[in-house]
């Protein structure tokens, strides 16, 4: 199985290895996402953009195979995806954890391995081996047995992204990581996930600032419960389809002023 890790992307560059086709999710009455159809592969990082309630995690959850699709389908490496797999790493909205668990970074970091040895399975050197390599990744040794409560935002992310690397997963699937982080450890958060898509995984994260989208993201989907643009980031981006997501500004309100990023954020 290992191999694949190491396989992953650089053999298959001309494929497009996540391929998702009219994806439709729905929670009981509510239509989350319809007709969501896009392609990439590894070593790109896509953005997911759109409004308050357009979908963004819901589509994280779907390809993580955390909630059930009502329609369409997710193919990952020519076949489909049903339910969770190791080769996805999904993490939540910081606000969705419960940072009052009493879990070391460390432990945390070994959560990532259970898929390997199961829950009451001795861990074995390769798995110590692993989350040592992914705290060393992620500058988080020093901090390892510190309780996950006492770290700051940006150290709260890196013990997560550590976790996935422990998990060897190719897919990194972040919901609003950049979300809450000051602006060194934005920077390397950005640092980061460039070089984790350089090594040839994917990352398709949640991401709320149209200013910095372009400049963090290769790729881009603007979405409102359907797709309304895929492609370059700064392409998928631009003005009349961010218009299109998030509304005309009314000709009465002070163009200059109205930040659609600031208006989702709030
Ligand atoms: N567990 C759930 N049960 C019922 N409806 C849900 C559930 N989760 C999300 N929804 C609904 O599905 C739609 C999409 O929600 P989702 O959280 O995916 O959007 P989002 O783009 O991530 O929003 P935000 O920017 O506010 O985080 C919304 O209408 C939301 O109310």
């Amino acid at each position: 199985m290992s191999h694949e890790h190491h396989d992953c992307c650089a053999h298959h560059a001309h494929h497009h290895e996540l391929v998702i086709d009219s994806l439709r999710v729905h929670y009981r009455d509510t239509l989350a996402l319809d007709g969501v159809s896009f392609a990439t592969s590894c070593g790109n990082r896509v953005a997911l953009v759109g409004p308050n309630g357009a979908g963004k995690s819901t589509l994280l959850k779907a390809i993580a195979g955390l909630v059930p699709r009502t329609g369409g389908s997710i193919r990952w490496r020519g076949s489909a995806v049903k339910r969770w797999s190791r080769e996805f790493a999904y993490l939540p909205q910081r606000e969705e954890v419960d940072w009052s668990f009493p879990i070391t970074v460390r432990g945390l970091v070994e959560m990532g391995r259970y898929p390997q040895t199961g829950m009451f399975r001795r861990f074995r050197d390769e798995d110590d081996a692993a989350v040592d390599a992914a705290l060393a990744a992620l500058d988080l040794l020093d901090l390892q047995k510190r309780q996950i409560r006492e770290l700051s935002g940006g150290q709260q992310q890196r013990t997560f992204l550590a976790r996935a690397l422990a998990q060897e997963a190719h897919v990194l699937l972040l919901d609003e990581p950049f979300t809450g982080l000051d602006r060194n450890a934005s920077r390397q958060l950005g640092d980061l996930l460039a070089k984790l898509s350089h090594e040839g995984r994917l990352v398709i994260a949640s991401h709320h600032d149209l200013a910095t989208a372009p400049k963090l993201f290769d790729e881009a989907l603007l979405l409102k419960t359907r797709p309304l643009a895929f492609g370059a980031a700064t392409e998928a981006l631009s003005e009349a389809n961010i218009d299109r997501a998030f509304g005309h500004i009314s000709d009465h309100e002070d163009r200059a002023t109205q930040q659609p990023a600031v208006a989702s954020a709030l």
